[in-house]
C-alpha cells in the first residue's frame, strides 16, 4: 500500500464502459481501459442494450485498468459511475432486467411525448416553458410507453429507473435516485419532488412506487462496495461509492464548469451546451432551467445543436479525405477570411434541436459562386456551426443567461481555427482542459469527494482539473463577423417551408403536422385503416403491410353479433396481432352490448386502446347513469393501461358524451359516420354538425370519424375538426394503400393548420 490515494471514475457511455484510474491529489489521469458494446440496433428508432452486458463491461473495465496501471487496489480510496441518461431500464426486486434496456436515444416513445406534453403539467415548464417538445429520451415518455405498449413488463417492474441506478443497486445494494438525473431527465418539480400530477394526468401514478425514492447528490455517497460488486471490480470490499449522474452532466463536473457564468460545450456529432446558472427561468427555444442539477444547489440550462462534428466529418468523407485531411483543410480555411466571402452555411443536416426545435429543418449553403473553393464550404461549415452556438446563446441571453466563458471538450478541441471562430463569433473566451475525458474525470472528482478526500465538488475540481489554455475572442474580428450571422439568422425563417415541402410528400405531411405540435394544440392527424376490410386470412401480414405503407393505427373492429348485426374478432386475435406487431397500435372498437366483460382480455392482450359505445352503458340514452357507467368504464380501461374512448351513432346527439370529456374522463371520442356493423357504407355528412359542435368545445381531444370515409369524404370531416381517420374500403380497395393514407392526412394537415371548424 502507497501513500498516494487514488480514484476510479467511470464513463458508461453508449459505446462502452471506460474507466480512469486518477491520482486523488493532482487529477493526474494514470491508466484508462475500454470495454466496447455493439452499437448496431437493427430496427430503425430503437436503441437497447442488456443490463448484464453494463456489468460485465463495468467488471472488465475496472479489473483491466488495475491491472495496467499496476497500482495497489486498497490504494483507491473510491469510486463513482456516470451513465448515459435518461436509459431506462425495468428490474424486479431482485435487481435482475426484464427487459433490455431502452437506451436514452430509442425513439419508440414519441406519440408518448405528445401525451405528455398535452397534459399542460406544470412540470413541463423545462420543456421551453411548456411549449415543448417533450423529447422522447426522456423518462416519462419511456415509463409511458412500457405501460401502454408493455403492460405486463411495466405492472411486473419493481423498479423503473436509470441505467445509472442499476449499477449503484449492483455496486452497493441500495435502490436510490441520482439527484442530476431526475432534476434534468424525470421532470422533477423544482428538482425536489417526483412531478405526482404529471404521472396522475397520464394515468400511471404506480410509477411513483417503483421510482427509487431516495435521491442522492452528485459526489454523495450512494453507499460501500459490497463484497460481490468487489470481487467483480477487483477492489476491496467497503470501498465508498459515490453517486454520479448523466454522462454529459458529470463531464461538466471534470471540465470544472460548476459555478454560475460557466458554460459547459460538449462537442462530438452534436453540440450540447449546458450553462450554470443560479437563476431559474424558463423560455421558449431552451430546455431548463433544470432546478439544483449540479452542485452547489445551482441550477443548469441547456441548448443543443444536432449536427456539428457530424458535418464536419459528412465533408471529410464527401471529399475524399484521409489521414491529414483536417491539418491540410485547417490550414487552408484559416486564409479565408472572415464570412467566406458571402458564403453561409446552415448546419441543420439533421435538424435543430434548439432553439428552434425543428427536425424538419435541413442543411443550406448560400451565396456560393464560382469564386469559392474546397477551404471556402469547409470554413463556412465551421463557421455556420458556431453561428449556430451563438443563436443558442442569444436565446439564453433573451431570458437573461450570458456565459462568462466556455470551456469545452470533446472532438473540437483539436482545430485550434475553430475554437478561434466560436470565440470570435460568440465573443466569449473559449478554454480547453488538460484532460480529454471529461465525463471519467467528473466520475473520478465525484468519487474523490465520496471517499472524504475533499470537503466539496468545487474543492476537488479547483485541485483536479487543470487549464491547458484560453482562445480569447478578439472584437475586431467579431464585428467582421455581423453581415454573415445576420444571413445565418434569417435562413431559417426564409426558408422553413420551402426545407419543409422539399421531403416527400408523406414526410411532408407527416412531419409538418408534427413539427407543428409543439406550438398547435388540436392533435395531430393519426390514419387508422380499419382491419375489417383487410384480408381475414392473413391479418398480421395486412398489419405490417398497412404500417409500411404509412398508417399510425389500425382499426380492430370487434363486433358481437348482438349490439350489431355481425360478428368479427376478440381478444384472442388481438393478443396473436400484438405478438406479431409488437408496436403498433391496435385501436379497438366495441360494438358490442356488454363493453366491460372484454376490458380484461384485452388488456392481456395489449390492445392499446379501447372505445365502447355510450348506447351500451346505462340506459343507452346518455342520462346519468350512461354518464356515471361510461366514466367508470373509461377508468377501469385507463387503469390496466390502455386509452380510454367512446363511441355515438350518427343518431346520437353529441351532448351525450360532453359530460364525458368536460371530465377528461376519455382519450377519444369517436363519432360513427355510418351505422356501425359493416364497412362499405356511405359516409353521413351531416354527423359533421356533432364533430364541429365537439371541436370548438374540446380543442385538444383526439376526435375520430369511422364509416366511408375516403380521399373526397374526409374533406369535411377534417374541416369539422376530425383527427383520427378510420378507412376500410378506401385503403384495402385501392391499389396503393400508401397514396391514400397519405390523402388522408394531407386533409387532417390542411385543415389543422386553417382551422375551419372556428369560422
Ligand atoms: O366498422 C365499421 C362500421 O362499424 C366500418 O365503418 C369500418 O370501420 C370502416 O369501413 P369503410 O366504411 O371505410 O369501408
Amino acid at each position: 500500500m502507497g501513500s498516494e490515494k487514488y480514484v476510479l471514475g467511470i464513463d458508461g457511455g453508449t459505446g462502452g464502459i471506460r474507466a480512469g484510474l486518477f491520482a486523488v491529489a493532482t487529477g493526474e489521469p494514470i491508466a484508462f481501459a475500454d470495454t466496447p458494446y455493439d452499437t448496431s440496433y437493427p430496427k430503425p428508432g430503437h436503441a437497447e442494450q442488456s443490463p448484464s452486458d453494463w456489468w460485465d463491461g463495468l467488471g472488465a473495465s475496472s479489473r483491466k485498468v488495475l491491472r495496467e496501471s499496476g497500482i495497489d487496489p486498497r490504494d483507491v480510496a473510491g469510486v463513482c459511475v456516470d451513465t448515459t441518461c435518461c436509459t431506462v431500464v425495468a428490474l424486479d426486486a431482485d435487481a435482475n432486467a426484464l427487459r433490455p434496456a431502452i437506451l436514452w436515444m430509442d425513439m419508440r416513445a414519441s406519440d408518448q411525448t405528445k401525451q405528455v406534453l398535452a397534459t399542460r403539467d406544470p412540470a413541463l415548464s423545462v420543456n421551453g416553458d411548456g411549449a415543448g417538445p417533450v423529447s422522447a429520451e426522456w423518462m416519462i415518455p419511456k415509463a409511458l410507453w412500457l405501460a401502454q405498449c408493455e403492460p405486463e413488463t411495466f405492472r411486473d417492474a419493481a423498479m423503473i429507473c436509470e441505467y445509472q441506478d442499476y449499477v449503484n443497486v449492483k455496486l452497493t445494494g441500495r435502490y436510490c435516485g441520482s439527484a442530476n438525473n431526475v432534476a434534468v431527465r424525470w421532470h422533477f418539480v423544482d428538482g425536489r419532488g417526483p412531478p405526482t400530477s404529471l404521472l396522475k394526468s397520464l394515468n400511471i401514478p404506480e410509477l411513483l412506487e417503483k421510482w427509487p425514492k431516495d435521491i442522492v447528490g452528485l459526489g454523495d455517497v450512494v453507499g460501500a462496495l459490497t463484497r460481490d460488486a468487489a470481487t467483480h471490480l477487483g477492489l476491496p470490499a467497503g470501498v465508498p461509492v459515490a453517486q454520479g449522474g448523466a454522462d454529459a452532466f458529470v463531464a461538466m463536473v471534470g471540465l470544472g464548469t460548476i459555478e454560475p457564468g460557466q458554460l459547459a460545450l460538449i462537442t462530438g456529432s452534436s453540440h450540447l451546451h449546458l450553462g450554470v446558472t443560479d437563476r431559474r427561468f424558463h423560455g421558449r427555444g431552451i430546455w431548463g432551467t433544470y432546478s439544483c442539477a449540479l452542485v452547489g444547489g445551482h441550477d443548469v440550462v441547456e441548448g443543443g445543436q444536432t449536427s456539428t462534428g457530424s458535418v464536419v466529418n459528412w465533408f471529410k468523407t464527401l471529399c475524399g479525405g484521409g489521414d491529414g485531411f483536417y491539418d491540410e483543410v485547417n490550414a487552408a480555411a484559416a486564409e479565408v477570411p472572415p464570412g467566406c466571402e458571402g458564403l453561409v452555411v446552415q448546419e441543420h443536416l439533421q435538424g435543430n434541436r434548439t432553439p428552434h426545435t425543428d427536425p424538419l429543418s435541413r442543411g443550406v449553403v448560400s451565396g456560393l459562386t464560382l469564386r469559392h473553393g474546397r477551404a471556402h464550404v469547409f470554413r463556412a461549415i465551421l463557421e455556420g456551426i458556431s453561428f449556430g452556438t451563438r443563436l443558442i446563446f442569444d436565446a439564453m441571453e433573451a431570458n437573461g443567461y450570458k456565459p462568462s466563458e466556455v470551456v469545452v471538450a470533446g472532438g473540437a478541441t483539436r482545430s485550434d481555427l475553430w475554437l478561434q471562430i466560436h470565440a470570435d463569433v460568440a465573443n466569449v473566451p473559449f478554454k480547453r482542459t488538460k484532460c480529454a475525458d471529461a465525463p471519467a474525470l467528473g466520475a473520478a472528482i465525484l468519487a474523490a469527494v465520496g471517499a472524504g478526500c475533499y470537503a466539496t465538488v468545487a474543492d476537488a475540481a479547483r485541485a483536479m482539473v487543470h487549464m491547458e489554455g484560453v482562445v480569447h475572442p478578439r472584437p475586431e474580428v467579431h464585428a467582421q463577423y455581423a453581415r454573415a450571422y445576420a444571413a445565418y439568422k434569417a435562413t431559417y425563417p426564409a426558408l422553413r417551408r420551402v426545407i419543409h415541402r422539399q421531403g416527400s410528400e408523406a414526410a411532408f405531411a407527416t412531419s409538418v403536422d408534427d413539427a407543428d405540435a409543439a406550438t398547435d394544440e388540436t392533435p395531430v392527424a393519426k390514419i387508422a385503416p380499419s382491419l375489417l376490410a383487410a384480408d381475414q386470412g392473413d391479418l398480421a401480414g395486412e398489419v405490417s403491410r398497412m404500417i409500411h405503407d404509412g398508417a399510425d393505427w389500425l382499426h380492430v373492429d370487434i363486433m358481437d353479433g348482438h349490439f350489431v348485426n355481425n360478428l368479427t374478432i376478440g381478444p384472442p386475435v388481438v393478443a396473436h396481432l400484438r405478438a406479431r406487431a409488437r408496436d403498433a397500435f391496435l385501436d379497438c372498437h366495441l360494438s358490442c352490448s356488454n363493453p366491460g366483460s372484454l376490458i380484461d382480455g384485452l388488456a392481456a392482450a395489449r390492445a392499446s386502446s379501447v372505445t365502447f359505445h355510450i348506447e351500451a352503458v346505462g340506459g343507452g340514452d346518455g342520462d346519468g347513469d350512461a354518464t356515471s357507467e361510461a366514466a367508470a368504464l373509461a377508468a377501469t380501461i385507463r387503469a390496466r393501461g390502455m386509452r380510454a374512448a367512446v363511441a355515438l351513432k350518427p343518431s346520437t346527439p353529441i351532448e351525450t358524451v360532453f359530460p364525458l370529456v368536460d371530465a377528461d374522463a376519455v382519450d377519444m371520442v369517436l363519432c360513427l359516420t355510418v351505422e356501425p356493423g359493416f364497412g362499405g357504407q356511405k359516409f353521413t355528412a351531416s354527423v359533421c354538425d356533432k364533430v364541429r359542435a365537439l371541436r370548438r368545445r374540446r380543442p385538444r381531444l383526439d376526435i375520430q370519424v369511422d364509416g366511408g370515409l375516403n380521399e373526397d369524404t374526409v374533406v369535411a370531416a377534417a374541416c369539422a375538426g376530425a383527427n383520427v381517420v378510420v378507412a376500410g374500403s378506401a385503403v384495402f380497395g385501392s391499389d396503393d394503400p400508401g397514396r391514400v393514407i397519405r390523402g388522408l392526412r394531407r386533409a387532417v394537415v390542411d385543415a389543422r393548420r386553417t382551422k375551419p371548424w372556428l369560422g
